[in-house]
C-alpha cells in the first residue's frame, strides 16, 4: 500500500522539507530511541582492514593475516571496513553522482518508480516494512540486481542518463568482493572456501541507495531505525558526512568514521546463523543532521528464498542455534514476527504515547 497522499497528491517526502523548521510528529521518536551520539563524533574502534594481498597464491602469508583480522572483527562486532578492495574509485564516485542526481529529481519523477507490493525494485519513503508507528527520515531506491533473471529493467530508471550501466557494473564488482569475503569466512569455519556461497544456492543481491535529507530536528528522529540486515553479508559505501552507527550491547552507540572509497562490511542474520553465532549480526542504525544531506549505498548479499539455513560448523562444546534446518524464507518470516511482537510490546508498555 502506498503511503497516505497529501494535498499535492504525493506523499510527504523528506527531500521536499528542506525549508521546514520542525519535523512532523510522525517522525518523532520516544526519548530512549533518539540519537545519543552525533553523526560526526567518530570512533576508531571498528577495524579497518586492507585486502591487499588477499588473492596472493604464494603460500598465503598475507592472506592468513587478513583472514585473522576479518575473523576477529566478525567475532567482536560483525562489522569492519575494507580498503584496497579492488573496486575502482571512479566507479564508486560515478555511482554516488548518479544516485544524487536521482534524488534531486522532482517528487513526481521519483514517484513514477514507487515500489508498490510485488514490484521488483523502485523508490520508497521511510521503510520497506508496513505498519511502522514512526517514520524514518529517509528516501531510498532499491535495485533487484541478482540473480540476473530477477532484473526487471522497467524498474531501472533511464534518468539520470547512464545510471543503468553504472549500477550493472557496481553490482557485479560488489558481488565479486562479497564472494571473496564469504570465502574467508567459510575457511575460518573450517569448511571449503565456497561453502557459504554454495549455501546461498543462487545468490540474491539487492542494491539499496539511502538518501537522508538534512533535517531541522535531527535529535528527535532517526534516518534508519536500529536493525540487523537479514542476509549473509552487506557491503556499505557511504559519503563523507557520517551517520552510520553500530552497537555491541544495544545501548552504547558509536559512529563509524567515513573513509573515502572504503566499504563497511557487516554480517546479517543469515551469516550469523551459518556460523552458529560465532560471527555477530551487527545491530546498526543511521542518524541524520541539520547541515547536510547524506547518502549511503547498501549492497545486500542474500541466500535464495528456499536456501537452507543451518550452521555450517558447530564447534566442540556448542549446540546448534537452530533446532532444525529451515529455509531463508522461514527465517525471514520469524524475524518479521519477532519485530512485530517487539513493536506491539512497546506500544502497550507506553499506552499514552504513539496514539
Ligand atoms: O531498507 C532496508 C534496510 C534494512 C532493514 C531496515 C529495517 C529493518 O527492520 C530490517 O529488518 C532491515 O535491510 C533491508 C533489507 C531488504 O531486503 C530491503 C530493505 O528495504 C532493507
Ligand atoms: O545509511 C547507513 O549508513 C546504513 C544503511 C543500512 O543499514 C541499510 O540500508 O541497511
Ligand atoms: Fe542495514
Amino acid at each position: 500500500m502506498a503511503p497516505t497522499q497529501t494535498q499535492s497528491s504525493l506523499p510527504f517526502m523528506p527531500t521536499s522539507a528542506m525549508e521546514e523548521q520542525t519535523i512532523r510528529s510522525n517522525f518523532i521518536r520516544d526519548e530512549d530511541e533518539r540519537p545519543k551520539v552525533a553523526h560526526d563524533v567518530f570512533c576508531d574502534d571498528i577495524p579497518i582492514i586492507s585486502l591487499e594481498g588477499l588473492d596472493d597464491e604464494d603460500g598465503g602469508a598475507k592472506r592468513e593475516a587478513i583472514c585473522k583480522s576479518i575473523v576477529e572483527a566478525c567475532q567482536e562486532w560483525g562489522l569492519f571496513q575494507v580498503v584496497d578492495h579492488g573496486i575502482d574509485a571512479q566507479l564508486i564516485s560515478d555511482m554516488f553522482r548518479l544516485c544524487k542526481d536521482f534524488f534531486n529529481l522532482s517528487p513526481e519523477e521519483k514517484y513514477k518508480f514507487y515500489m508498490s507490493a510485488g514490484k521488483k525494485g523502485g523508490f520508497q519513503i521511510s521503510s520497506h516494512l508496513q505498519g511502522q508507528l514512526v517514520q524514518d527520515w529517509r528516501e531510498f531506491f532499491i535495485y533487484f540486481s541478482y540473480p540476473t533473471e530477477n532484473r526487471d529493467y522497467t524498474r531501472w530508471p533511464e534518468k539520470p542518463e547512464g545510471w543503468i550501466s553504472v549500477v550493472e557494473e557496481y553490482s557485479k564488482k560488489a558481488m565479486e568482493l562479497a564472494c571473496k569475503l564469504l570465502g574467508v569466512l567459510s575457511e575460518a569455519m573450517g569448511v571449503e572456501r565456497e561453502a557459504l556461497t554454495k549455501a546461498c544456492v543462487n545468490m540474491d543481491q539487492k542494491v539499496l541507495i539511502n538518501c537522508y535529507p538534512k533535517c531541522p530536528q535531527p535529535d528527535l528522529t532517526l534516518g534508519l531505525r536500529p536493525h540487523t540486515d537479514p542476509g549473509t553479508i552487506t557491503l556499505l559505501s557511504q559519503d563523507q558526512v557520517g551517520g552510520l552507527q553500530a552497537t555491541r550491547d544495544g545501548e552504547t552507540w558509536i559512529t563509524v568514521k567515513p573513509i573515502p572509497n572504503a566499504f563497511v562490511v557487516n554480517l546479517g542474520d543469515h551469516g550469523m546463523f551459518m556460523s552458529n553465532g560465532r560471527f555477530k549480526n551487527a545491530l546498526h542504525q543511521a542518524v541524520v543532521n541539520s547541515e547536510t544531506s547524506r547518502m549511503s549505498i547498501a549492497t545486500f548479499q542474500n541466500p535464495a528464498q528456499d536456501a537452507i539455513v543451518y550452521p555450517l560448523a558447530v564447534r566442540e562444546g556448542e549446540k546448534p542455534m537452530l533446532d532444525a534446518p529451515i529455509t531463508f524464507a522461514e527465517m525471514y518470516k520469524r524475524k518479521m514476527a519477532r519485530d512485530t511482537e517487539i513493536q506491539k510490546f512497546e506500544k502497550t508498555a507506553n499506552p499514552m504515547e504513539k496514539k
